[in-house]
C-alpha cells in the first residue's frame, strides 16, 4: 500500500465517523447558510495580465508524514493573521487529523481570523467533504488527481464550482497534468513531493509547468525552503507557491512571505520581459 492509499484509508474512517454525527443533509444545509465564498482564483492573480506578481499560499501545518512534528501551533488564528499581514494571498489549513494533526476546528478558527480566501487542505474522496468544506467557510478545496478517477474529479470539480468555490487540482506527473487540463481545471498545483513515496524532486516543477498553456494559475507545491527555491519556481512559470514547513518553523513568517513575494515578482517580471522580446 502506498503512503497515499494508507492516508486515504484513515481519511475514510474519520469521514464515516463524522457522517454519523452530521448527516449529508445537515452538512448541505450548513453549507448553504455559510457566508458567500471568496474568489481564490482572483486572489491568486488569475485575472491579472501580465501575471508578474508571485502569490503565496501560506499553510497552517503542524505535522507531516514525511517529517513528523513540525510545529505546535497552539494558536492557528494568530499564525494565520501573521500570514495575512505578511501578504499571503490564501491561507491553507490542513484538516487531516492522523498524519498532519489538522482539524475542522483549525479551519473554523482560521476562517474567523482572516479576510482572505482559505483552502481546506485534505484528501477529498467524497462529495460530503466538499459540502463540509463550504459549511466551514472554505473558499478553495484540494483535489489530488492521483487519488481520483476522472469521473470523480469531474463531478467533484462541478460541485465545487456550483458552491461558488474553486479547486486546487494537484498533479505530480505529465499524465496527471493532462487530465487536469482536460477537465478544465483553473488552478493547477504541481506537487514536487510524490505522495506515494514522499520523495521530493524539485525538478518536477519545471518539467511539468512547461506543458501548461497560459490560462490556469500554476502553483508550485512543497519543498520551498528559501528565496532561492521561490526564484527557481517563479523563473519556471509558477504564479504562486504553497509553503508549509518553511513558514511554521520560521520565527517571523510575515517577513518571510514578504521576501518570497518580492523575489518572486522580480523573477516573474524578468520572465515576462524575456517572453515579450522573444
Ligand atoms: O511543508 P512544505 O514542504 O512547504 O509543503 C506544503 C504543501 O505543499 C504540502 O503540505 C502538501 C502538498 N500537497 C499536499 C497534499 C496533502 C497534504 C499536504 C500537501
Amino acid at each position: 500500500m502506498s503512503v497515499l492509499d494508507d492516508i486515504i484509508a484513515g481519511v475514510r474512517e474519520d469521514l464515516s465517523e463524522r457522517r454519523q454525527n452530521v448527516s449529508l443533509e445537515e452538512v448541505r444545509g450548513q453549507a448553504l447558510q455559510a457566508p458567500a465564498p471568496l474568489d481564490a482564483y482572483a486572489a491568486l492573480g488569475g485575472n491579472a495580465e501580465p501575471r508578474t506578481e508571485l502569490r503565496v499560499i501560506a499553510e497552517v501545518k503542524r505535522s507531516s508524514p514525511s517529517k513528523g512534528e513540525l510545529a505546535d501551533i497552539a494558536d492557528p488564528a494568530s499564525l494565520a493573521a501573521a500570514y495575512e499581514r505578511g501578504g499571503a494571498a490564501v491561507i491553507s489549513v490542513l484538516t487531516e487529523q492522523r498524519r498532519f494533526r489538522g482539524s475542522l476546528a483549525d479551519l473554523d478558527t482560521v476562517r474567523a481570523a482572516v479576510g482572505i480566501p482559505v483552502l481546506r487542505k485534505d484528501f477529498t474522496v467524497d462529495e460530503y467533504q466538499i459540502w463540509e468544506a463550504r459549511a466551514h467557510g472554505a473558499d478553495l478545496i484540494l483535489l489530488i488527481v492521483a487519488a481520483l478517477e476522472d469521473e470523480q474529479l469531474r463531478s467533484f470539480l462541478d460541485l465545487t464550482h456550483e458552491l461558488g468555490m474553486n479547486a486546487l487540482v494537484e498533479t505530480h506527473t505529465a499524465e496527471e497534468v493532462d487530465r487536469a487540463l482536460a477537465l478544465g481545471a483553473r488552478i493547477i498545483g504541481i506537487n514536487v513531493r510524490n505522495l506515494k513515496t514522499l520523495d521530493v524532486d524539485r525538478s518536477v516543477f519545471a518539467s511539468l509547468a512547461g506543458g501548461i498553456p497560459s490560462g490556469p494559475v500554476v502553483i508550485a507545491e512543497s519543498g520551498v525552503r528559501d528565496v532561492a527555491d521561490v526564484e527557481h519556481y517563479a523563473s519556471n512559470g509558477a504564479n504562486a507557491v504553497l509553503v508549509g514547513e518553511a513558514l511554521v518553523k520560521h520565527a517571523s513568517p510575515a517577513e518571510t512571505i514578504g521576501e518570497f513575494t518580492a523575489v518572486g515578482a522580480k523573477a516573474l517580471t524578468a520572465r515576462a520581459r524575456h517572453h515579450g522580446e522573444s
